[in-house]
């Protein structure tokens, strides 16, 4: 992980925000409710998400962008898991792009500020790796958590493929933390079906990306497995 950049410093400062998106509706997981609500040892996934980011030392203010048509689903959700974390409920957009921007939206223009954007569906989040991407962003304009790909890569190329570099592979998750005035800047170009995260919106508009070392337990909860495999991960015990 030599290539990927790292950080020493604390990363308190009062002007962090995080945008929690949780405004999809979880098509390929096919569940009867959107996959954010689901159960993870009992506890719905979005739960365990925003827990991570209260917990961490940043304690960033935290939107959460969810569909309006859930808002009184996920109040009640709140009442009866005794869940208190403080934060701001907002409506999400059509699509990813769309909820980011709704948030940054509902952030006042502040130049020391420095916002965090985070899946729902990523429960299994290092608070510690949280706190490293706000350091990074507050001296750095960036920090995009992502961990090297483990498996030999292939591109298909007018209909041969071709072996990449696997060294050169990165796999990307989130949190994505950014500068707010220069996150705010990129999401301004307005959308382009292409961009896949916040990263890719960034770029468009000419910002250099940097990566900081993640964790291969950082997964989304994208298909039906994936439940299973994180309670795995959160129930296995610490190996003596
Ligand atoms: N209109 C949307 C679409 C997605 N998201 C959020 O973006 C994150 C990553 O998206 P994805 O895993 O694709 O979630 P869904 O869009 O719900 O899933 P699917 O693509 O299978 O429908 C999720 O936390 C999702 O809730 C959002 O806030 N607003
Ligand atoms: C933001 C993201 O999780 C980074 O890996 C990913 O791009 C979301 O993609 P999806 O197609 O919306 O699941």
């Amino acid at each position: 992980m030599s290539s990927l950049s790292t950080t020493h410093h604390s990363p308190l400062t009062t002007h962090n925000h995080a945008i929690i998106v949780a405004g999809g509706s979880g098509t390929r997981m096919g569940a009867t409710i959107p996959k954010q609500f689901l159960l993870l040892n009992g506890k719905p996934v979005l739960m365990h998400t925003i827990e991570a980011f209260h917990n961490c030392k940043a304690q960033p203010h935290i939107i959460l962008v969810l569909n309006t048509d859930f808002h009184t689903y996920w109040q009640q959700l709140c009442a009866d898991h005794n869940f208190t974390v403080p934060h701001q409920l907002i409506k999400g957009g059509e699509t990813r792009f769309h909820s980011v921007k709704n948030g940054l939206d509902r952030i006042p223009d502040d130049i020391n500020a420095v916002v965090a954007v985070q899946d729902a569906v990523r429960p299994l989040t290092d608070k510690e790796i949280i706190d490293r991407s706000f350091t990074y962003a507050l001296e750095h304009d960036n920090a995009i958590v992502a961990v090297k790909s483990r498996d030999s890569i292939r591109q298909v190329q007018n209909g041969r493929s071709v072996s990449l570099l696997r060294d050169d592979i990165y796999l990307i998750q989130t949190p994505q933390t950014f500068r707010l005035s220069q996150l705010k800047k990129a999401y301004e170009h307005g959308y382009d079906a292409k961009f896949t995260d916040d990263a890719s919106v960034a770029e468009q508009s000419g910002m250099a990306i940097n990566l900081i070392e993640g964790n291969y337990k950082n997964i989304k909860i994208t298909f039906p497995e994936d439940i299973a495999i994180a309670e795995a991960i959160l129930n296995k015990k610490p190996s003596a």
